[in-house]
């Protein structure tokens, strides 16, 4: 079935299968046509592809049921990152053996059932394993790859000594908590006859009853050094309050209030240093916009959420939050690699930005996994939608002439505004102006948004995503400036005229036509048909 022209049928079909596992009614309207195809770009949610192969499956938080088969993964052998975290997925878990590229695996907060399988023993690039929160049973095998950095299997049914491996050892005891039948080293609890032998059931009677009577021993030895210690401990006890009593009657004990008065040093100096560290390290929302209400990550997560469309950079969900403020989310994603302070310059320089005519960043999340803008929602859609929603339906709403020369004069200034508060002449201030990031709030007022965005993407995401990119300069000098968006400008303006769909900013899976001159049309003609060029 693989097709060696970027086509991998046997791949398909094994992600149709997880589908029909998950029975769930987004991925059945989602997960529709070729999932991947040569280096273009997928549209299957939470599939990531390279060369037409899938690489990534990151299906998290959707209360995904269903029994997965254990061999649901042996023809993804391109696979490298797996996620179906915090979902409500049953059966075994699956063998590995066919994915040797596999370096991060989180199954965690799902109901898993029996053992770890050893396949995962053979994953070299493994670097993390997340099985958290599931009911699995049975000993944890010696995972020893140097590559693994991230482990935990807290919160399962496991049992048996822990692998004394380097690798297994350098996980603190939280990555094994909430197992009450682990044992040994980084666990507190020492192995005894009843969970020692639970651990090597495979092996045989007899060297079952040499183990535990090397380990009944070995308790009895540990009781006696606790008890010695407990007695130790007792004496110094006795003797330092003697010694306490007899420093005070001569008045050479520390006053009480000079210990209190240092707890409360630490508690300011604690303070302190929670002051001087930015709010990004500690994992808070970090508000950019003044004057409008603040909430926290937790109440972001406690709010009811709509998405409003999967983009080039991230989904894009509206919060509908408790204290009755209503805000868009987007997750950004295939960001360049920055150091937090980048990171936070780089939205300082966009938050800074400030235009009625632009939509406000309101606030922005900077995690190790998680990269999340919050905007303001906009009431009334996007110009896309408003230009070409609904036609030669009843549903659609006339887009007047005076509305779209409002949109022209909107998106004119705050691109005049842009242009003019940025220095650097190779980069194009917003990057990515097109109709579907042009907005309509409430009062019909247009707002632009996700400028600014070219400093934080890849450049490899960047360039096959961004209209800047699509201009005649980069293709054929590789050129980016100011005028990028000069000529996204036009582009949009000639949509405006036309209500013709621009082939290099269509959303996918709608072919557009060649309205800005930038080479063959892509594919069929524009939603009315015909070459504008003519
Ligand atoms: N603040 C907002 N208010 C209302 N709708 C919004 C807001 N921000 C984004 N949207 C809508 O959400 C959807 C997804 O937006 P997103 O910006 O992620 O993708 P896009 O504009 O389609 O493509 P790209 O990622 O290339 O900008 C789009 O329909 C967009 O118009």
């Amino acid at each position: 079935k693989d097709d060696s022209s970027g086509f991998h049928g046997n791949e398909r079909d094994a992600l149709l299968a997880l589908k029909a596992t998950f029975n769930n009614s987004f991925l059945d309207s989602n997960w529709t046509g070729i999932m991947c195809y040569l280096n273009e770009k997928t549209y299957w949610y939470g599939i990531q592809c390279f060369n037409g192969r899938v690489t990534g499956i990151i299906l998290e938080n959707m209360k995904l049921t269903g029994e997965i088969k254990e061999d649901a993964l042996v023809n993804l052998t391109e696979l490298s990152n797996i996620s179906l975290k915090n979902n409500l997925i049953s059966g075994k878990l699956m063998k590995f053996a066919n994915n040797p590229k596999l370096r991060n695996i989180d199954l965690s907060s799902n109901k898993f059932h029996g053992e770890i399988p050893q396949s995962l023993l053979y994953l070299n690039s493994l670097e993390a394993l997340l099985l958290q929160d599931n009911n699995l049973t049975g000993p944890i095998p010696g995972f020893n790859q140097s590559s693994l950095k991230s482990f935990n299997v807290s919160r399962n049914n496991l049992s048996g000594k822990i692998p004394e491996t380097k690798t297994l050892q350098s996980f603190g005891f939280t990555s094994y908590a909430g197992n009450e039948n682990l044992c040994g080293p980084p666990t507190p609890i020492l192995c005894n006859a009843k969970n020692y032998v639970s651990e090597s059931n495979s092996e045989n009677l007899s060297s079952k009853s040499n183990g535990s009577h090397f380990i009944e021993i070995l308790v009895v030895v540990n009781v006696v050094v606790l008890v010695v210690i407990l007695f130790l401990f007792i004496i110094y006890y006795k003797k330092y309050k003697k010694l306490k009593k007899e420093m005070k009657a001569k008045n050479l004990w520390p006053k009480d209030e000079e210990h209190d008065s240092t707890i409360a040093d630490r508690a300011i100096e604690k303070k302190a240093i929670e002051k001087r560290t930015p709010e990004v390290e500690r994992g808070k929302l970090v508000f950019v916009e003044n004057n409008q209400p603040r909430f926290e990550l937790d109440d972001l997560l406690k709010a009811s959420a709509e998405g409003l469309g999967k983009g080039n950079f991230g989904n894009c969900y509206k919060a509908m939050l408790e204290i009755g403020q209503v805000v868009v989310v987007k997750r950004l994603i295939d960001l360049k690699p920055l150091s937090s302070e980048e990171f936070v310059r780089q939205v300082r320089a966009i938050a800074n930005q400030k235009h009625p005519n632009l939509l406000p960043l309101l606030a922005y999340y900077y995690s190790k996994d998680e990269k999340l803008f919050l905007y303001r929602f906009a009431a009334h859609g996007n110009v896309y939608n408003r230009l070409h929603g609904g036609r030669g339906t009843r549903d659609r709403i006339p887009f007047r002439w005076s509305s779209r020369l409002a949109v022209a004069r909107g998106v004119a200034r705050a691109l005049e505004h842009l242009h003019q508060n940025t220095r650097s002449q190779t980069t194009a201030p917003h990057g990515n102006l097109k109709s579907s990031n042009v907005l309509l709030d409430e009062n019909e007022e247009t707002l632009i948004s996700d400028y600014g965005l070219t400093s934080l993407i890849a450049l490899p995401i960047a360039a096959q995503r961004m209209v800047a990119y699509k201009t005649p300069e980069y293709q054929s000098h590789k050129l980016i400036s100011k005028k990028s968006d000069v000529w996204s400008y036009g582009c949009l303006l000639l949509e405006l005229l036309t209500g013709r769909i621009p082939a290099h900013s269509a959303p996918p899976g709608i072919n557009g036509v060649d309205l800005c001159g930038v080479g063959p049309p892509r594919g069929e003609r524009g939603v009315d048909g015909g070459d504008i060029r003519s």
